[in-house]
């Protein structure tokens, strides 16, 4: 990097590196005209992350100067790249005016655009929420805190241990995460956009003074922080990153949430991403629990249910409010005017935002205006559904409808893009608007009536009037014709073929109009600022009514789901455990074009382990995670697949399901599985469903089946509810060893040398794998399938029952072994005696009934 302070330097490279060491980790997109241009490795970067052409701009103290650049007009689609690949830019503008500048114009940062701090439409993800977070180290545990700035809202949680901050981080998945320069980075290390911040920034006792003044509170007793600590920093820390990115005040920022742990259903990093919630295991969004529900009508009611998918609730309570909420939408279609009326709405959250932060477009303030005037409408609609947390939402839908209308007059229809093109204002509004048009409109007939009264003056049939941003208004005569111009006409230029002059009037004219344009300009940009203030005086409301509108929505979309996919409603039960009848997996369902099988399930009470064994392919995987999800639906308040079901309390849902490395950390499949299985022996609660599918497999044979009996063992002394499934068939003995343990299995039909899978759950172990039908169906080459069922020939011959390689490992361990007596025969009953000397075919009815009295006699 060039040094700033080099005399040699340009003044304009000198302007540049100076604001550039004021940003050395980032971007900065330097504006010259219509183009922001990077320079040195700056370019580089931008010139390999954007596929731009990378150039040279002259020399700067001796030293060619790498530059790129991207397109003012095209900034948009550039800085939206850049925050998809954690990227973060500092946009510099010109503030000074290049006319009367002496040297370089002024230039400044006036803002800092980073993937967790956007707050711009065309920079957001629509349906999800961009967040920026920070960690703050508290003993063993953290201190954590996020902010979604184009949503207003700023969260804290304490966590006990680095296990519960990578939780959190994976349910959050911050776009940023702040971290205090010293430390070790711990849960957060891997994550793709770590920003070090000084250490001061989080200390506890000044972020707790930053952040009541952001609130506008005395402290933060109100909040259960009135003992700062390392949340509390992590938050100060996020206030301050706003603060240094937005470059100006967050007067949406308004609340600060305190969430505790033990309100969710927890779920594990692991656990979340094998449960494809949000995202597949494939990396995409497609056939996830997301996808499938989120039919909502507004981005933040997607947003909002997306949350809730993200943080199932313990509190059945809170869960039955949503239940009852989502039946009094669906009972007559009362969901169905909702949702027409939420058509209208759009996003508000983060338009206001946008209003807040004053950078909100015209098109913003119209979709505004149409949104509150839809809101009278959707109140109506909502009111008929009978349910507690729907009336609460209708209260928060305050009337405005007098911001509606003011908005309604003021806003031309269809809007400009942009402010600065003119136009946002309508016609009719304000007088003094309309006057200052009507001059510089008026222009265009005054400009053709001159043009024709001089072109019969002087008698040149092609003079032209013409306009150009540097020079003005001139009459353009072709310079054959020179010659013919009047005395009072004053030459301006002279180019190859024509020339051009201005005439008083001309000048008269111009400065009217120039004057006129750029007072009507000044006009509106302060009419729109007068509606942003508007806007902003009712803030507080419009925010709560925007949460309002966005648990509707959510609701409402819970219940088109059940109705469009057939689910119903669970039946919340104290007792722990999770009984189905017919349920089915809410995404496989859908998915897939061959009709889906529905099973039962019955696990709790005292039956809380069940071993799950089947052929590959069979569906125990499928079966298996349809009752998580069916548990996380119903924690989340949604209704279910299934015809029936009763789900008690949950505090826990653990899915240790498939293998993978992990390369990044440098841990082998087994070891990841193996951490995994830790984490849910130190977690599982008799409350908590833990799911296992195929543990132990990735070591030997004896290790993987001590390893996976002895972890079933520990599970079943907590009393977890747990699914087993496993390939193992000596763990199907588990059943017999362990209280509360039982054997399911998948069934399948053997067809001639192919298998067909029922998908059905019965009781019982399964009799066979079918490993090899199951090679064959995918495609196996013939010779490979005839040597193994050679060589699983071999080995059944060889591990018949009485062989002792292989080892029964449930069997009880052996008495020590002292040769025991022989017993001693005793001589037989006579009753036995007697019947031995019988010959039943001998005996008439009479002679039988006699035997059956002398027996009788004898056992007496
Ligand atoms: N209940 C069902 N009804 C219809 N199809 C199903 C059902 N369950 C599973 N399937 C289909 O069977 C396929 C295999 O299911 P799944 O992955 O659950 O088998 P698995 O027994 O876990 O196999 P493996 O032991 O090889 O992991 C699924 O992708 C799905 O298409």
């Amino acid at each position: 990097m060039a040094d700033a302070t080099a005399p040699q330097h340009t003044p304009l490279m000198r302007q540049y590196l100076g604001i550039k060491a004021e940003h050395p980790d980032i971007l900065v997109f330097f504006r010259m005209g219509d183009f922001y241009e990077l320079f040195y490795e700056d370019a580089r970067r931008a010139a390999e992350l954007l596929d731009i052409t990378l150039t040279v701009r002259g020399e700067s103290a001796g030293e060619p100067i790498p530059m790129s650049g991207v397109p003012v007009h095209a900034v948009e689609a550039y800085l939206a790249r850049l925050i998809r690949k954690g990227e973060s830019v500092a946009i510099c503008e010109q503030i000074g005016d290049p006319a009367t500048a002496k040297g370089p114009v002024e230039r400044q940062v006036v803002r800092v655009v980073t993937p967790g701090t956007v707050s711009d439409e065309a920079l957001l993800e629509e349906r999800r929420d961009q967040l920026v977070a920070a960690l703050a180290p508290d003993g063993d545990g953290w201190g954590l805190a996020w902010a979604d700035v184009s949503g207003g809202r700023l969260a804290v949680m304490s966590l006990d241990d680095a296990e519960a901050a990578e939780a959190e981080l994976a349910r959050l998945r911050p776009a940023e995460l702040l971290l205090p320069e010293t430390i070790d980075a711990g849960p957060a290390s891997g994550h793709h956009a770590l920003r070090r911040r000084g250490d001061w920034l989080f200390d506890p006792a000044e972020a707790a003074r930053q952040l009541a003044e952001q609130l506008g509170s005395r402290d933060l007793a109100g909040y259960g922080l009135a003992d700062p600590g390392a949340e509390t920093g992590a938050a100060g820390a996020v206030l301050d990153y706003l603060r240094h990115t937005q470059r100006g005040s967050l007067p949406h920022l308004r609340t600060l949430t305190v969430e505790d742990r033990s309100e969710a259903v927890l779920i594990d990093a692991a656990s979340r991403r094998n449960l494809e919630i949000e995202q597949s295991l494939a990396g995409d969004d497609r056939h996830t629990l997301a996808a499938l529900l989120d039919t909502s009508i507004t981005p933040m009611g997607g947003r909002l249910l997306r949350r809730w998918l993200h943080r199932p609730l313990r509190d059945h309570a809170a869960v039955a409010e949503r239940q009852a909420a989502v039946a009094a939408l669906l009972e007559g279609g009362n969901y169905l005017p909702v949702r027409e009326a939420l058509a209208e709405v759009g996003d508000m959250e983060r338009i206001l935002t946008r209003v807040a932060l004053r950078s909100a477009r015209p098109r913003d303030l119209v979709r505004l205006g149409h949104a509150l005037a839809a809101l009278p409408g959707l109140r109506a609609a909502a009111s008929a559904a009978g349910a507690d947390l729907i009336h609460a939402q209708v209260e928060e839908l305050a009337d405005f409808s007098e911001l509606a209308t003011t908005l309604g007059s003021a806003l031309a229809e269809p809007p400009p893009a942009w402010l600065r093109d003119g136009g946002a204002i309508a016609a009719g509004y304000d007088t003094e608007l309309d006057e200052l048009r009507r001059l510089t409109e008026d222009a265009d007939g005054f400009l053709a009536e001159l043009e024709a009264d001089e072109r019969e003056r002087t008698g040149i049939p092609n003079l032209r009037l013409r306009h150009n941003r540097v020079h003005g208004y001139a009459i353009e005569v072709p310079r054959s014709a020179s010659d013919r111009v009047p005395a009072d006409y004053t030459r301006r230029q002279t180019l190859k073929a024509v020339e051009r002059y201005v005439t008083d009037e001309l000048e008269a004219f111009e400065s009217r109009v120039v004057s006129a344009r750029e007072r009507g300009s000044a006009r509106e940009r302060a009419l729109y600022e007068g509606l942003l203030d508007l806007i902003n005086e009712q803030l507080p409301a419009l925010q709560a009514a925007a949460a309002a509108v966005a648990t509707l929505d959510a609701l409402t979309t819970l219940a088109e789901r059940a109705e469009t996919l057939g689910w119903s409603r669970p039946a919340l039960v104290e007792t722990p455990g999770l009984w189905l009848d017919a349920g089915r997996h809410p995404v496989v369902e859908q998915a897939q074009a061959e009709p889906f099988v529905a099973n039962d399930l019955a696990l709790g009470g005292d039956q809380r382990m069940l071993v799950v064994t089947g052929p590959n392919m069979g569906g125990k995987s499928t079966w298996m995670r349809q009752a998580a999800l069916i548990a996380l639906l119903a924690h989340a308040g949604s209704y279910i697949p299934a015809e029936a079901a009763r789900i008690g309390p949950l505090d826990r849902i653990f899915t240790r399901i498939g293998a993978s490395d992990d390369l990044a950390s440098g841990r082998s499949t087994f070891m990841v599985e193996m951490t995994e299985t830790a984490n849910i022996l130190h977690h599982a609660t008799d409350r908590s469903l833990v799911l296992l599918d195929e543990i132990g497999r990735g070591t030997s044979t004896f290790d993987g089946l001590a390893l996976a009996s002895a972890v079933a063992e520990e599970l079943a002394r907590r009393g977890a509810l747990t699914l087993f499934a496993t390939h193992y068939f000596e763990l199907t003995a588990l059943a017999e060893q362990l209280p509360g343990a039982a054997n399911v299995h998948v069934r399948a039909r053997e067809h001639g040398d192919s298998v067909i899978f029922l998908h059905r759950v019965e009781t019982g172990p399964a009799s066979r794998s079918y490993g090899l039908q199951v090679a064959a169906l995918a495609g196996l080459p013939d010779p490979v399938l005839r040597a193994a069922r050679q060589r699983l020939h071999e080995l059944e011959a060889r591990t018949a029952p009485a062989d002792p390689a292989q080892p029964d490992l449930f069997a009880e361990p052996a008495p020590p072994s002292a040769p025991e007596p022989a017993p001693v025969p005793e001589p037989p009953h006579p009753a036995v005696e007697a019947l031995r000397e019988v010959d039943p075919d001998e005996l008439t009815p009479r002679a039988a009934l006699d035997l059956v009295y002398r027996l009788r006699r004898e056992v007496e």
